[in-house]
């Protein structure tokens, strides 16, 4: 699947530069008016007093070369000049303080107006752009653009200042000598032209090297997590990801280098030709003033007006370059921000089902051409507790995912009550909803109570609440032992409120009972559980699940390699390679002597097996027929 971006060009047109120009102008103008018209006042008074100054001082020279010489009244004309210099000056500096003051407070507020719309915009994207390379390059290069975004006016600013101060001092020139104006201007724009060229070239080749960047990235990320370092420490795997990272750096710069190498040479023929243009200009001045045709602190007017013109030019190069690859990055993030989110559906679900059925579903991953689930049915009624069961990668996360309507089906469909998912509103069933996946949050920057508390955030925080989730995820006792009871920090970098003693750190199946108390906080009439007690050990699990498996008021489908989850479930669907391949109660599995039976010999207690023997010795009582895999079970 391709996105907006891969079809994009990158190289942006005139009409493109002026859209996008124009467009962060009208965001930064809504946001502060007052910011905008600041930024353009300054920058032309940037741009005009240095040669308002540079005009005094030649007025002041040349009134020190006629009183030097002993014409009356020049000395006293040189100190009314140098006085006027000054009050400019003090002009420039006030100006300078008072716009930075509204241009940080503008910046503030630009630039978290618009990070905020990126985020909430990446949070609500459809699920399977989660899983699709484009899109993440996408928001890659957006998030470039949002976190630059706050320079961008500024550079925008800058660059306006340059370009007016390279006209007023090519129109100052023009006043003292047309042809000098004229060589000026020559020399100032091949290296222009060529510097914005590199910056182009810069800008493909950051584009062309995102997934080495990328790779460094993870691998930077990585090294730094605490919880990774002991493996990384003890397999020897430090040095070897150093010298990976390095590898991948080296790499970066060296192209870089390579091409902007193939730039020197055209570099050097502008920088020639712009020292070139001084050397003739400084020349001819001083050869005018020699004549006498020209009065003597048209030197120093010459001199630094030349020398402005080129070094604005110089800097609006370096200015264009940056400011080339920030618009190049607007059209990103605006690409990013007009990705569709999940639309919204009017139809609500006003309470739990009475049945959940997936009928026929096939699934298959963005940019995969396998089929990870091949025509599943099946029918959940209100209050019964179901198992999902089978070997690694045999689609049962996938299956839950799509029951929860994070993924749509590639063909079929998840109806509730008969209603296709697809056409209602998510929220609403999620609202009924609590989700434990393998991969739950650790919200490590909160407290233990908060942890559990998260589960629901509609309702006010209920400390009872929240004791009762824990004792019925046999999380109660660890966390009274904590420091601070259920008020402790679950982290050893954060610090106990009112204190400098540090959090705790929990382990693995700590995390999950926690995890588990957080799914019972919800009291969701819908529970759906994905491996909810991998990490914890038999005696909890199987309290956990007595008391699960006793309340007949919910509704609970849970994925379990662990035959004590298993075992008590009304149906169990034992999925192989995308299908259901047996179905029925863990008796009737275990008669089957099919898959399920084979997966859980291991597991199974001597009475299940003695059950398995009797039917192997009855030869009149024929063997039970496999359930129809795609069939209904209830
Ligand atoms: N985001 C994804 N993109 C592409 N393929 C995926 C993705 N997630 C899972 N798969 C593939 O889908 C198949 C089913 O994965 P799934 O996670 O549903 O299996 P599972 O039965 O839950 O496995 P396990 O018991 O290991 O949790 C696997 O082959 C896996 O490689």
């Amino acid at each position: 699947m391709t996105t907006e971006s891969a079809a994009r060009p990158r190289r942006l047109e005139p009409a493109q530069y002026a859209r996008a120009l124009s467009e962060i102008v009208r965001l930064s103008a809504r946001t502060s008016p007052l910011a905008v018209t600041m930024k353009i006042v300054g920058s032309i008074v940037a741009a005009a007093l240095p040669l308002v100054t540079t005009f005094f001082a030649a007025l002041t020279t040349t009134a020190l070369a006629d009183a030097y010489a002993g014409t009356d009244g020049a000395g006293n004309r040189a100190i009314v000049y140098v006085i006027i210099t000054a009050v400019l000056g003090l002009f420039m500096v006030a100006f300078n303080s008072i716009d930075r003051y509204i241009q940080r407070s503008m910046q503030y507020k630009v630039g978290a107006k618009v990070s905020d719309m990126m985020f909430e915009r990446f949070l609500s994207l459809e699920f399977w752009r989660y899983d699709d390379k484009d899109t993440v390059d996408l928001f890659d290069r957006a998030k470039r653009f949002s976190e630059a975004y706050p320079r961008v006016l500024d550079r925008l600013a800058t660059i306006f200042t340059q370009v007016v101060s390279v006209i007023l001092s090519v129109v100052t020139l023009f006043f003292v000598s047309w042809w000098i104006a004229l060589i000026v201007l020559v020399a100032i724009l091949p290296s222009v032209y060529l510097q914005f060229k590199l910056s182009r070239a810069q800008i493909a080749h950051w584009n062309s090297h995102i997934e080495v960047r990328r790779r460094r990235g993870m691998i930077e990320r990585g090294m730094l997590q605490p919880q990774y370092i002991s493996e990384l420490r003890v397999y020897g795997m430090v040095r070897h990801l150093l010298g990976l990272r390095r590898e991948l750096r080296d790499e970066d710069e060296k192209r870089r280098m390579e091409f902007e190498k193939t730039y020197i040479p055209k570099q050097l023929l502008g920088d020639g030709l712009q020292a070139a243009a001084e050397v003739t200009a400084l020349v001819w001045v001083v050869r005018q003033i020699v004549l006498h045709t020209q009065p003597v602190g048209q030197f120093v007017l010459v001199q630094q007006v030349v020398s402005r013109a080129l070094s604005s030019a110089n800097g609006l190069v370096d200015s264009l370059s940056s400011i080339d690859e920030d618009l190049a990055n607007l059209f990103d993030y605006e690409a990013f921000m007009a990705l569709p989110v999940r639309g919204e559906r009017e139809r609500q679900l006003a309470a739990a089902p009475e049945t959940i059925a997936v009928e026929d579903v096939t699934f298959r991953y963005t940019g995969s051409d396998v089929d990870v689930l091949k025509g599943v049915s099946l029918t959940i009624h209100r209050g019964r507790h179901v198992a999902i069961v089978g070997e690694n990668g045999a689609g049962k996360s996938t299956l839950v995912k799509i029951i929860v309507g994070l993924y749509a089906p590639t063909t079929g469909a998840v109806r509730l009550d008969g209603v296709d998912l697809q056409d209602l509103d998510v929220n609403s069933w999620h609202e009924q909803l609590a989700v434990l996946q393998q991969d739950y949050l650790k919200y490590d920057f909160a407290t233990a109570l908060e942890n559990i508390q998260y589960g629901d955030i509609n309702d006010p925080p209920s400390r009872e609440r929240a004791l009762a989730a824990a004792h019925d995820a046999e999380a109660k006792e660890f966390l009274e032992k904590l420091p601070r009871g259920i008020d402790s920090y679950l982290s050893n970098w954060m610090e106990e409120k009112g204190s400098r003693k540090r959090g705790t750190q929990l382990s693995g199946g700590q995390w999950q009972r926690l995890a588990l108390a957080r799914n019972f906080y919800r009291a969701a009439p819908v529970v759906i559980m994905d491996e909810p007690t991998s990490a914890i050990d038999a005696l909890a699990e199987a309290h956990i699940f007595r008391r699960l498996f006793a309340d007949r008021s919910r509704t609970i489908i849970a994925i379990s390699h662990r035959l004590a989850t298993i075992e008590k479930a009304d149906v169990i669907y034992m999925l192989a390679d995308g299908v259901v391949a047996e179905q029925g109660t863990h008796g009737e599995l275990v008669a089957l002597r099919g898959r399920y039976y084979t997966m859980f010999e291991a597991q199974l207690s001597d009475r299940d097996r003695e059950q398995d023997t009797d039917v192997d010795d009855s030869p009149e009582r024929p063997a039970p027929e496999p359930t129809v895999a795609a069939g209904d079970a209830e």
